[in-house]
C-alpha cells in the first residue's frame, strides 16, 4: 500500500491523531493513493453534535457513515449488507478499490422524526456510540428503526491485518485513544471537480482547521 508521500512528515501524526480523538475532535484519514485514494473526515462516533454534523455535510460532503468493530456489529446482528441482498445487483460485488465494501445497514434513532437532520443524525450517531460502549446493556431493536439515514459500516473481524478501510482506520484509532469501537467518516470531496479532494487539498485543509492530517500507511505502521 502506498501513501501520498508528497510531504516529509515532521511531527507525530499519529500521536496528534489519536489524541484528537481522545478529546472528541476530528482527524482527517487519507486510505492510499492506490486504493479508495480518498480523505475522510472521521469523528469518534461519541463526539458528534449538530454542528459536526454540519460540518461534515459542508466541509466533506461525502456519505455520513458510522463504523462499527467487528464484535459490536456481531452482538447486534448487523451483517454485511451484500450478503443480505437477494438481487442480481447484488450477486456480482466487484468493487475497484477492495474485496468487499464494509457497508451494513441504515439505521435512525427511535426518537428523530426524519432522521436525516442535523440534529437527528447527530441522535443516531451518538445513540450508536453509547451502544458500541455496552452492547450487552442495549436494546438495538428497541433504539434504532432501519432503514434510516446513517450508514453503519462494519469492520473486518481481524480489523487491520484483514483490511485497511477508513472503516478499519477509524475503529484502530477510537481503540488506540481507549473509546468505544465507534468512529463516523465522511468522505472529502472537491467542489470544483466532484471528485475526491486531492491529498494536497486535504492537507491544506486540515491545517486551516487545526485538524490533525495522517495517512493510512502511518497508521498500519503503527497500530498493525
Ligand atoms: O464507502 C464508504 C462509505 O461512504 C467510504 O469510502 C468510507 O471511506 C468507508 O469505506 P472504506 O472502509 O472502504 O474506506
Amino acid at each position: 500500500m502506498s501513501s501520498s508521500g508528497d510531504m516529509p512528515r515532521t511531527t507525530d501524526s499519529v500521536g496528534a491523531a489519536v489524541d484528537a480523538f481522545r478529546r472528541g475532535q476530528p482527524v482527517c484519514i487519507h486510505d492510499a493513493a492506490d486504493r479508495e485514494g480518498e480523505t475522510d473526515l472521521v469523528y469518534p462516533a461519541g463526539a458528534v453534535t449538530p454542528d459536526a454534523v454540519a460540518r461534515m455535510r459542508n466541509d466533506a460532503g461525502g456519505l455520513v457513515c458510522v463504523a462499527l468493530g467487528n464484535e459490536v456489529a456481531a452482538a447486534f446482528d448487523l451483517p454485511f449488507v451484500q450478503e443480505t441482498i437477494d438481487h442480481p445487483a447484488a450477486a456480482d460485488h466487484d468493487l475497484a478499490y477492495d474485496d468487499r465494501s464494509s457497508f451494513s445497514i441504515t439505521v435512525n434513532h427511535r426518537d428523530t422524526r426524519t432522521g436525516i437532520t442535523d440534529t437527528d443524525r447527530a441522535l443516531t450517531i451518538t445513540a450508536l456510540a453509547d451502544a458500541a460502549a455496552d452492547p450487552a446493556g442495549t436494546d438495538f431493536a428497541g433504539t434504532f428503526r432501519a432503514p434510516g439515514h446513517v450508514h453503519i459500516l462494519r469492520a473486518a473481524p481481524n480489523l487491520l491485518a484483514d483490511r485497511q478501510g477508513h472503516t478499519e482506520l477509524g475503529i484502530a484509532l477510537a481503540e488506540a485513544a481507549e473509546l468505544p469501537p465507534a468512529a463516523v467518516v465522511c468522505e472529502m470531496l472537491d467542489d470544483e471537480t466532484g471528485e475526491a479532494l486531492p491529498p494536497a487539498a486535504a492537507r491544506a485543509y486540515a491545517e486551516r482547521a487545526d485538524i490533525p492530517y495522517v495517512e493510512g500507511a502511518e497508521l498500519l505502521d503503527r497500530f498493525d
